[in-house]
């Protein structure tokens, strides 16, 4: 008895002892962090007393003019939301290192030094943060001790050590803790990602990293991290090699709208807001997509590479030779226009390499100077030792009705929109173009004159821009001229603004978004035309694709054209494909952007899909022959994933059920539906749950959404219920089925009207 209780008592002036320490820990620790944050804010006022001076029109170095000024001001409050953006959870890591001149780092979202240099806070994208994700016990890399700082506002709550040296486990300071990693994995979702840098792995961060001049190819499994990564290299890589993105910028690619708003926030949360985030669909300046591409065969069709050889075609079967000679009317006197000439000028202008538009004034060019030579012989022969005037013979030429209609019809300036809608509504130009194809392929292309464009369509359309060239305008030489001085003074404008940023202290940074702005609003203005043309001209320093695995032969050309540098990162599964022109390896994906020449590698860890549910998950895919990727779950979960069996009748009020009794107060709930259930279920669920409930992906802020299998793709969920599985494979396929199950972050239940099979019990 008596030795219990002295063993109580030493537990307990244990417990009060590492308590008293942990305190001391932490108020330590708050020091440091209160002098970050009293740093931040000294930045911030700095930069909002800059701005105000400037927008008072106060003299700084030598702004020209107001537009100049404009642009500064965006840039002055664009690094202002920079600091607000890194506010929370500024800092959140120490490193204690081997002895040297410096012992402690503390690393953080944006490095920050004293007035007099002191450095007090490392970005965790400089090489000396490095070992804070890479350090391990056996290879410590010079660190004894890597600590992590659980910030909540500004105040520290949590302190963990990972002790590397040994010879510190017997320290005092030392702190062990639930784990920052399982805690970030355990957080509510809140519809939106949120950024992992405190907690990236050390696979991650090697992918995060690596070299910039490569096409990087990442392969992982569901939840392995591979948005987490893209988008934390996007900001890694602006970070170090600033100097060459910043004419070009970043562009991230994710595969809709709705995905682009659950990840926009990570990007300004490290302090980056030179990348551009665009889903392919708007990728095109100026064409908007308006329908949809329903036959799967037209999509396929449409993805493939010998699509560029039918826009080839469509484009060559409009310069056309004539079947035998003509009589053209030339005032008053009767000209032959013959078949050799339209076919010279025809070989003459293709081979000027021109794009069409441009390489038709060449054919113009060439067929009326023979025309000339055969009407000043008919007028010599006609009217003797009469002067001839070239000028007014080549406008005569010119302005002749019977000229112009001969010209047009071998050689009429065209419109890529013209061209793809009459390419895929007139069946006999079709057939002509693309002749290789069979008949029942080629019907699956037509549609009405009057159809929308596709997303399908953007790549054959920018193909045919490339082709086309821009339209002539009319009077085109006086404003040719003016187009280029306008676009010169943009330039100057531009680099006017850059030159004088490091000056003015801003580090900002311009992208393609805001180089455009500047030219249309702040530069001298170019018109719509010009405008919409250079920015599809556009290329990139780096370009990271997220979902890569769904993209066609046509995507990828089409985004290969805009990084001729060929800098990638592209991101996805390969086995989770699923669009109809998708490649099956990333080989065969990537043989028309770089054919080998890319790096692949692998993520293997599951973060966010709990030990059961991947079980479950892996059973289905092993059983439907699926080619998924094996991921290991990094946690196990609290909860089996449940089956719950109703008839068709009951399957709205058992989803109510459900919802009621596993809706997180915090955190999101998803109902993956097939998509002819959607509305019939939304509809019970908005009576009960009308506050909570959003529909489709870009609600995710309601905590409780009701989406189809493609839909959650790419997304993550508390708490998903998946309603008649079945039917949802079936529709969509067994690998979005997969894909559906692995959103769940927590717990996952399955309803069914049908006996569910073996995998799925
Ligand atoms: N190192 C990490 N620390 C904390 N959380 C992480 C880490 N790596 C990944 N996660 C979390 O795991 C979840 C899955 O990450 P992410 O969405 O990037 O995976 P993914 O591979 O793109 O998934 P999928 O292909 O299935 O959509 C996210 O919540 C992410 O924040």
């Amino acid at each position: 008895m008596k030795s219990t209780a002295v063993d109580a008592t030493h537990e307990h002036s244990t417990e009060r002892a590492e308590r008293e320490i942990y305190q001391q820990e932490l108020a330590r620790e708050q020091a440091h962090v209160d002098r970050c944050y009293n740093r931040l804010d000294e930045l911030h006022a700095e930069k909002q007393q800059q701005l105000a001076q400037l927008r008072r029109g106060g003299a700084q170095g030598s702004l020209q003019n107001v537009s100049e000024r404009d642009s500064f001001a965006t840039l002055y409050e664009d690094r202002i939301a920079q600091l607000e953006a890194v506010d929370e959870r500024l800092v959140f890591g120490r490193l204690d290192l081997e002895d040297g001149p410096i012992t402690t780092r503390y690393i953080g979202r944006l490095g920050l030094s004293e007035t007099d240099q002191t450095r007090l806070l490392v970005d965790w994208r400089a090489p000396e943060a490095s070992s804070f994700y890479q350090a391990t016990a056996a290879d410590p890399l010079g660190v004894r001790r890597r600590r992590h700082l659980m910030l909540a506002g500004r105040k520290v709550r949590g302190i963990e050590d990972d002790v590397l040296d040994p010879e510190l486990l017997n320290e005092d300071q030392t702190l062990q803790g639930q784990g920052a990693l399982l805690a970030a994995l355990t957080a509510h979702r809140t519809g939106q990602m949120g950024d992992i840098v405190a907690t990236i792995q050390s696979e991650q961060d090697a992918i995060i990293r690596a070299p910039i001049n490569q096409a990087l190819v990442v392969q992982g499994g569901p939840g392995t991290g591979k948005t987490a990564v893209a988008l934390h290299r996007a900001a890694y890589l602006l970070y170090t090699h600033r100097d060459r993105l910043e004419n070009s910028g970043v562009l991230l690619i994710g595969p809709s709208d709705a995905f682009l708003h659950y990840i926009e926030r990570v990007l300004p949360a490290l302090g980056e807001t030179g990348v551009s985030l665009r889903s392919l669909q708007t990728m095109l300046p100026g064409v908007q997509v308006t329908a949809e591409e329903v036959n799967p065969r037209a999509r396929y069709l449409k993805g493939q590479q010998f699509m560029a050889d039918v826009v080839h075609n469509a484009v060559s079967l409009r310069q056309r030779r004539i079947a035998e000679n003509r009589t053209l009317r030339v005032g008053g006197h009767d000209l032959t226009l013959k078949t050799s000439t339209i076919s010279k000028a025809l070989e003459t202008a293709r081979n000027s390499e021109k794009p069409h538009n441009q390489a038709r004034e060449v054919f113009v060019k060439t067929v009326l100077r023979r025309l000339l030579e055969q009407y000043q012989k008919v007028l010599a022969k006609a009217m003797p030792g009469k002067h001839q005037d070239e000028a007014i013979m080549m406008d005569e030429l010119r302005n002749s009705r019977d000229v112009k209609v001969a010209l047009n019809l071998c050689w009429m300036p065209l419109d890529a929109h013209q061209l793809i809608s009459e390419l895929f509504s007139k069946p006999d130009y079709l057939a002509d173009a693309a002749f290789f194809l069979s008949e029942a392929d080629r019907s699956v292309l037509l549609r009405d004159a009057e159809h929308g464009v596709t997303e399908d369509d953007l790549p054959l359309l920018d193909l045919a821009m490339d082709l086309l060239g821009p339209l002539p305008v009319r009077g085109a030489k006086g404003s040719n001229g003016q187009a280029q001085r306008d676009l010169e003074n943009a330039q100057q404008a531009v680099e006017n603004v850059r030159s004088q940023m490091a000056e003015m202290g801003i580090d900002g940074f311009l992208d393609a978004d805001k180089l455009a702005a500047l030219n249309s609003e702040g530069g001298p203005s170019l018109s719509d035309v010009e405008r919409l043309e250079r920015e599809r001209q556009w290329t990139y320093g780096h370009i990271v694709i997220d979902e890569a695995q769904e993209l066609s032969p046509m995507q990828w050309q089409f985004l290969a054209k805009r990084c001729p540098v060929k800098s990638f990162t592209i991101v996805g599964d390969i086995a989770q494909a699923s669009a109809p022109a998708s490649a099956r390896s990333w080989a065969e994906a990537m043989a028309p952007v770089v054919e080998d020449r890319y790096r692949e590698a692998a993520l293997t860890v599951n973060y966010r899909t709990p030990e059961q549910i991947m079980d479950l998950a892996h059973s289905w895919a092993a059983a439907q022959q699926l080619p998924y990727t094996h991921t290991s779950a990094v946690r196990v979960g609290e909860f089996a994933p449940e089956r719950i069996y109703t008839t068709a009748a009951d399957l709205a009020e058992t989803v109510n059920e459900l919802v009621q009794r596993l809706l997180p107060e915090q955190g999101m709930m998803a109902i993956i539906v097939p998509a002819d259930l959607k509305e019939n279920l939304q509809g019970p669920l908005s009576s009960s749950f009308a506050e909570r409930l959003g529909t489709g992906a870009g609600t995710v802020e309601r905590n409780l959404v009701v989406l189809t299998a493609t839909e959650a793709k790419g997304l993550e969920f508390d708490v998903v219920a998946l309603v008649e599985p079945l039917r949802i494979a079936a529709d969509q396929g067994s690998g979005d089925l997969f894909v559906a199950m692995t959103r769940a972050t927590n717990q996952l239940a399955v309803i069914s009207t049908e006996q569910l099979p073996q995998s799925l019990l």
